[in-house]
C-alpha cells in the first residue's frame, strides 16, 4: 500500500463548499464577498479543529482571488489563488500568539500592515489563539484594528472567547464555530476512507467520531493512525481495541447483573474489565454514559438525545422497557457520588465494587423508601411505573 499522507493536512478544504458543518459560516462569508460587505476584523471563536484556520485561510484565498466565480468561491486556478494553495502567497501573514505573544512580535505585525500589497488586493493577518496575547501586545494591536489600511483583513482565533477583551470584541465581527456532530464526521471519515481505499466499517469510524467529540482534527489523526495499524482494515472490533475503548456490551450485562441484584456477577464482570486494563474511573463514567443513554430512551422524544452506534438504539430502548425512570436516576446519583470520591479513595479497586454493590441494593432501598416491604410483588410493580 502507498504511504498514508496524514490525513489532517491532505484534505484541508481548499474552498467552502468542502468545510463540514460550519455553513452558517461559510454562507454568510461568501454573501459579504459577493455583495462586498466584508468586515475588516473578524473574530473565529470555538472548539479545537473544527475548521477556524482553514476558514480564515480559504478566506483569505478567496478576496484575491482575480477570478472569483459566481458561487462565491475562489477559482483555485488563477496566480493569486496558486500561490495561496502551494503557500508562496505574499499576502497572508499567520501569526501564532501561543508562542509569539510578545509587544515586539505584535510591533513587527504592525509596521509590516503599513506596506500595501504589491499584487493581489488584500493582505490578511491570521492571529490564532489571540487570547495568548500578552496584554501590552493586545495594547499596541488594539491601534492598527481601530483604523486599519484598506486593504488590511484581520482575522483573529481563540478557542477561549472569553478571555477576549471587550475593546476587541466590539471592532470584530464574531463567528462562533461548532463542534462537528458525529454524522458529519463519520460521512467525512468515510469518504477519505473510499478515496484512500481504506476498508472501515461504518460503526469503527463512529467509534471514531465518538472519541474525537467533535474536534475533526482529532478524528483525522485517529483515522490515520489506526489505519496504519490495521493495514488499512478498519473493523469495529480492532477500532475499539486501538481507542481502548471498552465494549458497551459490558455495560449491558452490568445492568442486567444489578438489576438481578447478582452482586457476584456484578463484580465478577468489574474484574473482567479491570484486567483488560480499564481503569475504574473509566468504568464509573463509562456505565455512568450508559444509563444515560437508558435513561433517555425511555421518553421517543428525548430519543433524539441518543448519540449511540448505529445499530444500538434499539438495544437501548428494549432494555429502557426493564428499568424504572426512579432507578435509573437514583443509580447515576450513586455512580456521580462514586466518581466524585474516586480520586480521594486509598483503595480504588474496593471503591468501584462498593458502588456497584450499592446498586445491587438499590432496587431494595428504593422498594422501602417506597413503604413496600421488599417483596419480589412489590418491586414489580414498581418496575411497571
Ligand atoms: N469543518 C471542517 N471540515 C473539514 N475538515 C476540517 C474541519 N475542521 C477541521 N478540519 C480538518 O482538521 C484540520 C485542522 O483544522 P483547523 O486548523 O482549521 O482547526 P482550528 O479550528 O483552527 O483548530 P485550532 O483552534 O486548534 O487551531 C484541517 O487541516 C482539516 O483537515
Ligand atoms: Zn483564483
Amino acid at each position: 500500500m502507498e504511504k498514508f499522507i496524514v490525513s489532517a493536512r491532505k484534505y484541508r478544504p481548499q474552498n467552502f463548499a468542502s468545510v463540514v458543518g460550519q455553513q452558517h459560516i461559510t454562507t454568510t462569508l461568501k454573501n459579504a464577498i459577493h455583495n462586498n460587505t466584508l468586515a475588516h476584523a473578524f473574530l473565529f471563536c470555538g472548539p479545537r479543529g473544527v475548521g477556524k484556520t482553514t476558514c480564515a485561510r480559504i478566506l483569505a484565498k478567496t478576496i484575491n482571488c482575480e477570478n472569483l466565480q459566481e458561487d462565491g468561491e475562489a477559482c483555485n486556478e488563477c496566480n493569486s489563488c496558486r500561490s495561496f494553495n502551494e503557500g508562496s502567497s505574499l499576502n497572508i501573514h499567520e501569526l501564532d500568539a501561543a508562542s509569539n505573544n510578545s509587544v515586539e512580535d505584535i510591533r513587527e505585525l504592525v509596521t509590516q500592515i503599513r506596506f500595501a500589497p504589491q499584487e493581489g488586493k488584500y493582505k490578511i493577518y491570521i492571529i490564532d489563539e489571540v487570547h495568548m496575547l500578552s496584554s501590552s501586545a493586545f495594547n499596541a494591536f488594539l491601534k492598527t484594528l481601530e483604523e486599519p489600511p484598506s486593504y488590511a483583513k484581520f482575522i483573529l482565533a481563540t478557542t477561549e472567547k472569553h478571555k477576549i477583551l471587550p475593546t476587541i470584541l466590539s471592532r470584530c465581527q464574531i463567528f462562533d464555530f461548532k463542534r462537528i456532530t458525529n454524522n458529519d464526521t463519520v460521512e467525512h471519515l468515510q469518504a477519505i476512507a473510499d478515496k484512500e481505499h481504506i476498508s472501515a466499517d461504518k460503526a469503527a469510524l463512529q467509534l471514531i467520531a465518538n472519541k474525537s467529540e467533535g474536534c475533526m482534527r482529532d478524528s483525522l489523526s485517529l483515522l490515520d493512525k489506526i489505519v496504519s495499524f490495521t493495514n488499512a482494515h478498519l473493523t469495529y472490533e480492532n477500532t475499539l481495541e486501538h481507542l481502548n475503548l471498552l465494549d458497551e456490551d459490558y455495560y449491558f450485562k452490568l445492568i442486567d447483573a444489578i438489576q438481578n441484584q447478582d452482586m457476584a456477577e456484578a463484580l465478577l464482570l468489574f474484574d473482567q474489565i479491570n484486567r483488560k486494563g480499564f481503569e475504574g474511573d473509566t468504568v464509573l463514567n463509562g456505565f455512568a454514559e450508559c444509563i444515560r443513554n437508558l435513561m433517555v430512551s425511555k421518553d421517543a422524544k428525548a430519543a433524539q438525545l441518543l448519540d449511540v452506534l448505529e445499530g444500538m438504539q434499539g438495544k437501548y430502548v428494549e432494555t429502557a422497557k426493564k428499568v424504572s425512570l426512579s432507578y435509573l436516576v437514583s443509580a447515576l446519583n450513586v455512580l456521580a457520588e462514586a466518581e466524585a470520591g474516586f480520586r480521594l479513595a486509598r483503595n480504588k479497586r474496593l471503591h468501584v465494587e462498593l458502588c456497584l454493590i450499592k446498586l445491587c441494593y438499590l432496587q431494595q432501598a428504593l422498594e422501602l423508601a417506597a413503604g413496600g416491604d421488599g417483596s419480589v410483588i412489590k418491586k414489580k410493580e414498581l418496575m411497571a411505573q
